[in-house]
């Protein structure tokens, strides 16, 4: 951190003092290696001169009354808020492609389905076609948003070709064709076994899951402040009046109940709070931003893109938390009169509000999920014990996306059941759907494991969904489980159940028998997943303890003390090559960025806050020689090196910077 160095009458810099001649060579210039000798008899200031880059176009002339322009840069990697990784670029998308994956034949109805033909019983049956996407639809960096189904439809096409088609059933067809840079095209059957990297567009929109969703947001930026004078009839002199502008407007993400998915963001992805409106004369400030409310599903964990830490958790509705705030407006010239400068011919810009790319994904909040194998019975189970009417029927994957089930019992007392897709090997990696929805299960307090007992091999079967859970996570597989063994009406699943309990009760394992569809055992069942449940309340009641209130608005917080940093909180690095000495802070590039040249007087605030907070001792200390590039925020410089007499005769003091 430099320090700030003392402001003297010498060391003032105006834009008059900016166009005099250079120093004459007679004067030594220090070699680059050796840092120049601070206590050397001549000036050194800071020159604002003519950009030398070419893009972007955006030239501002100051009317300082000398040739100087300033250019704005295009935003640099290093100018993005360190901490909040705002330039960091989310995973990409992963197809889930791998040699057990099946290609499908598009005649072959039992195939398609995987029916009862189809199902031996091995696991690793043709379910190839029911990949799913483990990341996000949207491209990254893409600033679109999904207006219709018909730019969705586009969204398959891949560099103009509509490489993909769906039959009659709404099921993918053919194979994807990718073209590469140099023409090539090549199949994506190519990348089996290579896992990341590729996209993967096979899964029909209605199977695809909307329990994550990746969104944009920004706060609005404040208003421009401006100068004006009081001009009115016998009021001579009437002095500054300008007004400054309004604040941005506000982003907020709110828990709304009626809403049960993150479907409604597939439609919209960018979200964008008002700008401030402008000062005004006569003292008036702006009119403030319209703020944004976005309303998501209880459950929901909210996540900055690409990093895992979580942000916030929104559970219950009505709660809204203040994710971004709103730029602060910018001073008019009334705000800068004081008794040395009655006539401030000074505005500021509006402060940029603060944008961000937020993960969004729901969890859901059940007491007890139940899992299985696909065509297990888990959906058949939950129609029975509660009031919910999930779609079933006899192929694997009927159940897309989880069903909410409350079980009411006797003694007044309730619990809420989820039933989840199916599980099958290697859905840890992503085979199936089920992984896609795994993560719910992890605030379940206990889990229902449907076995399918008319399966060739029921142990296996369970000892595969056991080993998929642990896989994806060991906190979930340690939750407590009751096996149900399910289809008991049929003659080979009675004729295994023995042999099956015997097993299971070897390793310690307590299982029950039912008959879903017959409502047989399915009470008892459930009597132990609710005993399983209050168990483990009464397990965690002793060490919840105190839990002190939630506080909300702590990201906005954080973006607030991190644009609030101290304009002398910097670092100064140097680049041989370009001779160009970069000063980063983002105190000093907010105070770039809300710099108005437009006015004569900013340059000489510029200067002075320069010199004020060490930018010009830091860079003399390190080195800094006649004509070198110094880059503060936006703004690029050329630095000179003035005689000593050169300073400016009189000195303004201006408000304090904040
Ligand atoms: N005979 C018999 N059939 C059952 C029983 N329970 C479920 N089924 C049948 O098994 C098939 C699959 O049932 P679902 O409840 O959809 O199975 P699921 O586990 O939810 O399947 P996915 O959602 O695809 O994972 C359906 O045809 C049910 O009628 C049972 O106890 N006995
Ligand atoms: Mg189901």
């Amino acid at each position: 951190m430099a320090s700030i160095s003392t402001i003297t009458t010498s060391s003032f810099i105006s834009p008059r003092a900016i166009s005099r001649p250079k120093s004459p060579k007679s004067n030594p210039i220090p070699s680059k290696a050796s840092p120049r000798n601070p206590n050397s008899n001549r000036k050194r200031k800071l020159k604002p001169q003519k950009a030398k880059f070419k893009s972007p176009p955006q030239t501002i002339t100051s009317t300082a009354g000398e040739a100087t322009s300033y250019t704005c840069l295009p935003p640099l990697e290093d100018f993005t808020v360190p901490s909040l990784n705002l330039g960091s670029r989310p995973p990409e998308e992963i197809k889930l492609s791998d040699a057990n994956v099946v290609k499908q034949d598009s005649d072959s109805e039992s195939q398609r389905f995987g029916t009862e033909d189809g199902m031996d019983g091995d696991l690793r049956v043709d379910y190839g076609r029911f990949e799913v996407n483990t990341h996000f639809e949207e491209e990254e960096d893409a600033d679109y948003e999904y207006e219709s189904e018909e730019e969705e439809e586009e969204e398959e096409t891949v560099n103009g070709k509509n490489v993909n088609s769906y039959n009659s059933d709404g099921f993918y067809e053919g194979e994807e064709l990718r073209e590469f840079a140099d023409g090539e095209n090549v199949s994506l059957s190519d990348f089996e076994g290579e896992e990341e990297g590729v996209k993967e567009k096979g899964v029909p929109a209605v199977m695809r899951c909307f329990d994550r969703a990746k969104i944009y947001v920004k706060a609005g930026d404040g208003g421009n402040g401006v100068v004006a004078f009081r001009r009115e009839k016998f009021v001579p002199l009437g002095g500054p009046s300008g007004g400054d502008g309004g604040r941005g407007g506000n982003v907020y993400l709110e828990v709304d109940g009626s809403i049960n998915s993150l479907l409604p963001f597939r439609n919209r992805v960018h979200y964008r709070a008002g700008r401030g409106s402008h000062g005004q004369g006569s003292c008036m400030g702006g009119a403030k931003g319209e703020d944004i409310v976005v309303k998501v599903p209880p459950g929901t964990v909210v996540r900055e893109a690409g990093n895992e830490e979580v942000l916030l958790e929104l559970l219950s509705p009505g709660q809204r938390a203040l994710v971004l705030p709103g730029g602060r407006g910018g001073r008019g010239n009334a705000a800068f009169k004081c008794g040395s400068n009655k006539v401030p011919r000074i505005a500021e810009n509006g402060e940029e509000g603060s944008e961000m790319w937020l993960e969004l994904e729901l969890k859901l909040v059940a007491d007890v999920g139940i899992v299985g194998a696909p065509n297990a019975g888990k959906s058949t189970l939950l129609s029975v014990i509660s009031a919910a009417q999930p779609a079933i029927a006899n192929y694997p994957f009927t159940t897309l996306l989880p069903n909410l089930g409350v079980v009411s019992f006797d003694y007044d007392s309730t619990m809420v059941v989820a039933d989840l897709p199916g599980l099958l090997e290697g859905a840890h990696r992503g085979f199936g759907l089920g992984h896609e929805f795994l993560r719910h299960t992890e605030r379940c307090s206990a889990l229902v494991h449907v076995v399918d007992g008319s399966s060739q091999q029921p142990e296996f079967e369970f000892d595969a969904v056991r080993l998929e859970l642990e896989m994806f996570s060991p906190e979930l597989a340690e939750k407590p489980y009751v096996v149900a063994y399910n289809k008991m009406d049929l003659p080979e699943a009675y004729e295994n159940w023995q042999l099956f309990k015997e097993k299971l009760e070897a390793r310690g394992i307590e299982t029950f028998c039912m008959s879903a569809v017959k409502r047989e055992g399915t009470h008892e069942v459930i009597c132990a997943a609710h005993k399983l449940l209050q168990e483990s309340k009464e397990a965690n009641k002793g060490s919840e303890g105190w839990t002190p209130p939630i506080n909300l608005n702590h990201v906005a917080d954080m973006v607030q003390r991190q644009r609030r940093a101290p304009i002398n909180d910097f670092e100064i690095s140097y680049d041989n090559a370009s001779k160009t000495w970069q000063v980063v802070g983002a105190g000093l590039q907010r105070f770039v960025q809300m710099t108005n040249w437009r006015y004569k007087d900013s340059d000489t605030r510029f200067q002075h806050v320069l010199e004020a907070c060490g930018v010009n001792k830091s860079l003399l200390k390190m080195g800094v020689k006649e004509g070198d590039t110094v880059i503060v925020g936006e703004m690029e410089m050329v630095w000179h090196d003035y005689p000593q007499s050169s300073g400016l005769s009189k000195v303004t003091k201006w408000p304090e910077w904040k």
